[in-house]
């Protein structure tokens, strides 16, 4: 059936060329223009790209099979696919995934584009935030998890990181690959079979990123909601005294700190802080601020803190984040 046009379209456009873009088809590497390098990680290449039919910046990820075949990190780049095309309907909050293609050697993930990088130099840049940075960062990353945990996705590698910056300044969390999509819990009479997921974690115990790793992890290998709890608790920590609370030289001496709670807080550390802080560093996952809230609605008793007293989570994302110096 012919598309029917409207007599106007063609007389109106009828000097400029009528691009008729095909529907959204497979792209290919030819659809874009590679720009500098943005970022590397163990096994892939981020560029800056510009897509020729809409001009549009992106950041693309590129990982060459080879290596994801030799690392055995097939299951990482399926589940980070899996979980950005979750998050595809929010809005805000997380770096959205467009399209993945692939071509013989590479795979490529067309992500939206950072422009202000990580969370991480910000706070090394400035030594440790003001109150009302914390507060609107916290926030920010809070509502993100409210949305994840919501879908039943645990992040598991929550760290300053890959918190990424828009180009407003606003939060964009990143780096699936290592996060877990919780299966609903089984009907009753249902057996659990363990999907292979779990099974592979069996093998090869996860971990994160010895800073931010949960307790729970490191003991009995479970993690739940409450992990990245415990990862928002040390980041929080963070952004107030400027290093991560479980420090040390050895990632075996972080564990042992981890495992027995050790660390202090530098003078001067915002009183409505260190309560928060207090309440998320828990060793028992069900007893951390938040744990025992409702899926799917949000962290209430996060929210009603007083450390976020007068933060409106609602327009968080219209706001103007608050300048970090
Ligand atoms: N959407 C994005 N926009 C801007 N920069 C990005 C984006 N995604 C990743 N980067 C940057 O590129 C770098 C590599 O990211 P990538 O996710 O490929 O690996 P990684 O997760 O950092 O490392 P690893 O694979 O070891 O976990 C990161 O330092 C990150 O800051
Ligand atoms: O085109 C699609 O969407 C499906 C393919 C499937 C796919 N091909 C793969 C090759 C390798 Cl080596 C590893 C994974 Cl996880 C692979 N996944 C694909 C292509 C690109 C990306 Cl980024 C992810 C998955
Ligand atoms: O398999 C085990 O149970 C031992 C684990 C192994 C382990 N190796 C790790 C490496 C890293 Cl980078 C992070 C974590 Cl959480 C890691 N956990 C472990 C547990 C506790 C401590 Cl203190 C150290 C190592």
């Amino acid at each position: 059936a012919r598309l029917p046009v409207a007599a106007t379209d063609i007389t109106s456009s009828a000097h400029s060329l009528i691009t008729i873009i095909p529907p959204t088809q497979k792209r290919t590497p030819k659809d874009f223009i590679f720009g500098k390098v943005i970022g590397e990680g163990s096994f892939s290449m981020v560029y800056l790209a510009k897509d020729i039919h809409t001009n549009k910046e992106y950041a693309i990820k590129v990982c060459e099979k080879r290596h994801i075949i030799k690392e055995k990190k097939s299951e990482y780049v399926k589940r980070e696919k899996e979980v950005l095309n979750m998050l595809g309907s929010a809005k805000h909050s997380f770096v959205r995934l467009f399209c993945t293609f692939q071509d013989i050697e590479r795979l490529y993930f067309v992500l939206s584009y950072a422009k202000n990088g990580e969370l991480l130099p910000y706070i090394n840049k400035v030594g440790s935030f003001d109150i009302e940075c914390t507060k609107f960062y916290s926030a920010e990353i809070l509502h993100g998890l409210e949305y994840l945990h919501g879908l039943g996705i645990i992040h598991r590698d929550l760290k300053p990181e890959n918190i990424l910056l828009d180009e407003k300044m606003h939060v964009l969390i990143t780096d699936f690959g290592s996060s877990k999509i919780l299966k609903e819990v089984p009907e009753k009479g249902e057996i659990n079979v363990l999907g292979e997921q779990q099974q592979c974690e069996r093998r090869n115990s996860f971990v994160g990123t010895a800073q931010y790793v949960s307790p729970e992890l490191l003991t009995d290998k479970t993690t739940s909601r409450a992990s990245d709890l415990w990862a928002l608790g040390c980041i929080i920590y963070q952004m107030v005294a400027g290093l991560p609370p479980f420090r040390s030289r050895s990632e075996y001496l972080v564990f042992q700190k981890i495992l027995n709670l050790e660390y202090e807080l530098p003078d001067g550390f915002c009183e409505l802080a260190r309560d928060l802080v207090g309440k998320l560093l828990v060793l028992e996952p069900s007893k951390r601020l938040g744990a025992s809230d409702e899926h799917g609605s949000g962290y209430p008793s996060i929210r009603l803190h007083s450390f976020f007293i007068n933060v409106d989570f609602e327009t968080l994302h219209e706001q103007i984040p608050p300048p970090i110096y």
